[in-house]
């Protein structure tokens, strides 16, 4: 998804920009009608409420056939194909424990029943497929209509089984072309990454992915992702979509991707500037930041996703990718400059123009002055269907088509640069006559576009109606030598060589300096108004920005009392934040070196030695009196840290690593440790816990993750012991690979199916998992097929004991019949339910009532949604009930 550049840089287009998405009705802002089987999509209208969305272009549809984009013979199939809803695909996510096991589970349960040719109405359902270039069949395609999804119940079920999954963290709806640029970075999981323009993420997830794809348990790679985008809100996101991984081997970082700062230690020979490559002396690689693998998904006008976001119909014009043409240009030059030789780095586009493709390969083939190669990749994933790169195109400027440099009006050269012509070659200042001085506002044409003489047919084109996705660019590189000092240095006037605006279009070189946005001037402030609201119209932005509002909440709230050392000052005005490094407003981060916390730790969940702690625990915080979490990062990342500190603190870190442990004290105070373990830190910390986790049977597993929470009593003797044994306060249940007669025989060195973090009580165990993941757990270790007695208690005995009993009295109800037995705690759940594993359940007292039957064993505590204060003793439900 392209998304342009903040700002522009110019304080009159940010207000221009603003009236103009003032006047624009909000499309997304009433709910969607049904759509029919032949109008999937559709868009307002004043009159009629809604509209099928205007699927056509004039000038989209003249410009590409001017290009011949495709041959002839293929426009028609190539256009049609465009305006058609774009499948659903999905990744499973490859590392996860389950991943073979969701993608058997879904072939068996769902698939297979798609392959024998359902229809809807006569009309055939399209089966599943998987997408053949991806690995192990781990990404699908689907294609029915929401039409069919409503008819077919098969499909419904799918649907939802995909939303949960998706949900839960197991796979990932993502665009076919998108998963396609990690994959020819071929990541190894000792490599150094870096996302430059990395959210909402789906990119750096599947780069995560790779890192960790030959992980053992209790071991972390090497190898880090740095994922970085210039817009904060979408910092968060990112943060929040890798957070599924539980990865400590990923740093999210906020810049500008062409002031990505150079790191190099002080100490070392030749101090540290920003901006700086790697064209100076031999230093040790430890000792600077340099990476073995750069993805640089730039910001792009994004026509390749007019499947999936119609709307770029409407909206679209080639001002747009004219004006992102530089931007991307010094992107890539600074990612060249960062890579370490003998590294890949793939620069990618959802865009089909040209101008933000080829010519941006062709102007780093050329600055970086052979410093660089484009790798012919076709023997790579043979059965991704790509064309070549493109070696020839015009220009688009205004009315006139340009077909080199030489043609460019002297008053359009600080827009339209010589790099985005296919010889890259400037026009020469004795040239400027009289047809440098004409309108442009006139159509004109002069002569055949040149040639490339550049390799540029080696980068891939994916087009649309080739295999039914959307439309994509990709370039790999390999960085072969140092690039030169000289061309480092002279990286901001690339594109505008032999412009006589070029002192205008140099980059911003002052971090401090964000006055100017992106960094990039000149060509945006030349963009009509209208092409700078295009941007980000290839996503649906409504979602996007929905989701970073609850996110941004969500932390919001988390932050809220975080143990940061406000100095009298930050109190005074109100700041929350400090300062990191050169960065205002965001909190440092910090190694905790407090050995009295980190003691307590170890103590309390009986952390072997072998685990590094020193180093590898970080925080927000100065004062860890007051500290809320504790997050865990990897060697690698920790190693940047310590040089990012020694560099003199360029990197601004909106999060690093995984939270592994955050603060959670009882009421009363009876828990000796102050931090639980958070679930994402959980299968990290789990192979070096020597205390505080129990091993559960199948059965004890089962009747725990198919309730909230569980009184001990209610396990079977062996599990109930060991649990009781433990201190109150976080602990983990886990369950062995292999079933082992009683939880006391369970060696620690048991390989696990799993485990889970839960909270132990006075009288009962409460998972510190959602409901959601707790049900996902159930089916993917097969354990709902087991015979076990039933923990569902009937809604009329939930609403009986909740009018009789007040909240957080408990109750045993007895069934006459079966002389089963259920307890019931009244509790108001539904704010727990909201904040998740984040709420640490209250404590259950033991039950103070029991029918006059004898209760047989097996209770099984339910909390019940309703609550009221009713003083009474005894409930009298019915037997049918239990
Ligand atoms: C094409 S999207 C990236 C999609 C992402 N790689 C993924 O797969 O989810 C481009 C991203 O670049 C960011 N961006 C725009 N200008 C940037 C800049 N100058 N430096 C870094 N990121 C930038 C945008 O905020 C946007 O998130």
């Amino acid at each position: 998804m392209g998304r342009r550049g903040r700002d522009g840089g110019n304080k009159r287009g940010r207000t221009q920009r603003r009236d103009f998405r003032d006047r624009r009705p909000n499309v997304w802002k009433k709910s969607r009608p049904e759509p029919s089987a032949d109008q999937p999509d559709a868009q307002p209208s004043s009159e009629t409420g809604w509209m099928p969305f205007v699927m056509e272009s004039t000038s989209f549809e003249l410009f590409y056939k001017k290009q011949c984009i495709v041959p002839e013979e293929e426009w028609s199939t190539f256009i049609s194909t465009l305006k058609k809803p774009l499948p659903t695909t999905f990744r499973i996510n490859g590392s996860g424990q389950f991943a073979h096991g969701i993608r058997d589970q879904m072939q068996r349960d769902f698939f297979d029943y798609l392959k024998d040719g359902a229809e809807v109405d006569g009309e055939e359902v399209a089966p599943a497929r998987p997408l053949l270039w991806y690995p192990d069949n781990l990404a699908w395609h689907l294609s029915f209509s929401r039409m069919q999804l409503r008819k077919l119940p098969i499909l419904e079920r799918i649907h939802e089984f995909l939303k949960q999954e998706n949900e839960i963290g197991s796979i990932t709806r993502q665009e076919a072309v998108s998963m396609i640029p990690p994959l020819f970075l071929k990541v190894e999981p000792h490599h150094k990454v870096l996302d430059m323009c990395a959210a909402p993420g789906s990119k750096t997830f599947q780069l995560l992915e790779m890192i960790h794809q030959a992980d053992k348990p209790g071991e972390l790679p090497d190898g880090m992702v740095i994922a970085n985008d210039s817009d904060v809100q979408r910092c968060h996101l990112l943060i929040h979509q890798t957070k599924r991984m539980c990865s400590p081997n990923i740093l999210v970082t906020n810049h500008d991707a062409q002031l990505f700062p150079g790191l190099k230690d002080k100490s070392c020979r030749g101090a540290a500037t920003l901006n700086e490559g790697d064209a100076e002396g031999p230093v040790e690689d430890g000792n600077r930041l340099l990476f073995d693998r750069i993805l640089c998904d730039v910001p792009c006008s994004g026509d390749g996703t007019l499947r999936k976001a119609p709307d770029i119909w409407r909206k679209w014009n080639c001002g747009v990718a004219n004006g992102l043409h530089r931007l991307q240009v010094q992107i890539a030059m600074r990612g060249v400059a960062i890579l370490k030789v003998g590294g890949r780095l793939v620069y990618s586009t959802c865009s089909l123009n040209p101008v933000e493709d080829e010519a941006v390969v062709g102007e780093i083939l050329r600055a970086s002055g052979g410093s660089v190669e484009l790798l012919d990749v076709s023997s790579e994933l043979p059965e991704l269907k790509r064309r070549p790169g493109m070696m020839s195109w015009k220009i688009r400027d205004r009315k006139r088509w340009l077909c080199s440099a030489s043609q460019v009006n002297r008053h359009r050269a600080g827009v339209v640069v010589p790099s985005m012509f296919p010889s890259g070659n400037g026009w020469d200042s004795s040239d400027a006559d009289e047809k440098n001085e004409g309108p442009d506002e006139t159509e004109s044409e002069e002569g055949p576009p040149e040639i490339a003489t550049l390799p540029l047919e080696r980068s891939m084109r994916i087009l649309p109606h080739d295999q039914d996705t959307g439309g994509f660019f990709i370039a790999v590189f390999q960085k072969i030598s140092p690039l030169k000092a000289s061309i480092t240095e002279s990286v901001p006037s690339l594109v505008s060589e032999g412009s006589q605006h070029e002192n205008q279009n140099g980059i911003n070189r002052d971090p401090e300096d964000h006055s100017l946005g992106n960094g990039v001037k000149g060509p945006i402030m030349d963009i009509p108004v209208s092409a700078l609201e295009e941007d980000e119209v290839h996503e649906d932005e409504e979602e996007v920005t929905d989701r970073i509002a609850a996110i941004v909440e969500e932390e919001e709230v988390e932050e809220e009392g975080e143990g940061v050392a406000t100095t009298a000052n930050q109190r005074a005005t109100g700041s929350r934040f400090q300062r990191q490094g050169r960065w205002r407003g965001v909190d440092p981060v910090l190694f905790l070196e407090d050995e009295k916390v980190i003691s307590s730790l170890v103590a309390f969940y009986g952390i072997k030695e072998t685990f590094p702690l020193s180093g590898h625990l970080v925080t927000r915080s100065e004062d860890s009196s007051r500290l809320k979490r504790i997050y865990y990062v990897s060697k690698s990342v920790s190693d940047v840290i310590r040089l990012n500190f020694s560099a003199g603190e360029h990197l601004k870190m909106t999060s690093a690593g995984l939270k592994m442990f955050e603060r959670q004290q009882p009421k009363d105070g009876t828990s000796p440790c102050a931090f639980r373990i958070a679930s994402e830190g959980l299968p990290v910390l789990l192979p070096y816990m020597t205390k505080q986790i129990v091993f559960a049977s199948k059965r004890d597993f089962k009747l725990l993750l198919s309730n909230k929470v569980v009184s001990f009593s209610a396990f079977s003797d062996n599990f109930s012991v060991a649990l009781q044994n433990l201190l109150h306060g976080c602990c983990v249940v886990a369950l062995p690979a292999k079933e082992v007669d009683g939880a006391d025989k369970v060696s620690s060195d048991q390989p696990l199916a799993t485990a889970v973090g839960c909270w132990h009580g006075r009288t009962n165990v409460s998972l510190l998992i959602t409901k959601a993941e707790a049900g996902q757990m159930l089916q993917r270790l097969s354990l709902n097929d087991e015979t076990l007695p039933s923990t569902a208690v009937d809604k009329t005995v939930q609403g009986a004991v909740a009018s009789e009993f007040r909240e957080g009295e408990t109750a045993v109800v007895v069934n006459g019949d079966t002389k089963r037995a259920a307890i019931l705690t009244v509790q108001r759940t539904q704010d727990d339910e909201m904040a998740g594993v984040d709420r640490m359940p209250e404590d259950v007292e033991t039950p103070k009532l029991v029918k006059g039957e004898q209760v047989v064993p097996d209770p099984i505590v339910e909390t019940s949604s309703q609550a009221m204060d009713i003083d009474a003793d005894v409930v009298d439900v019915p037997a049918t009930t239990l």
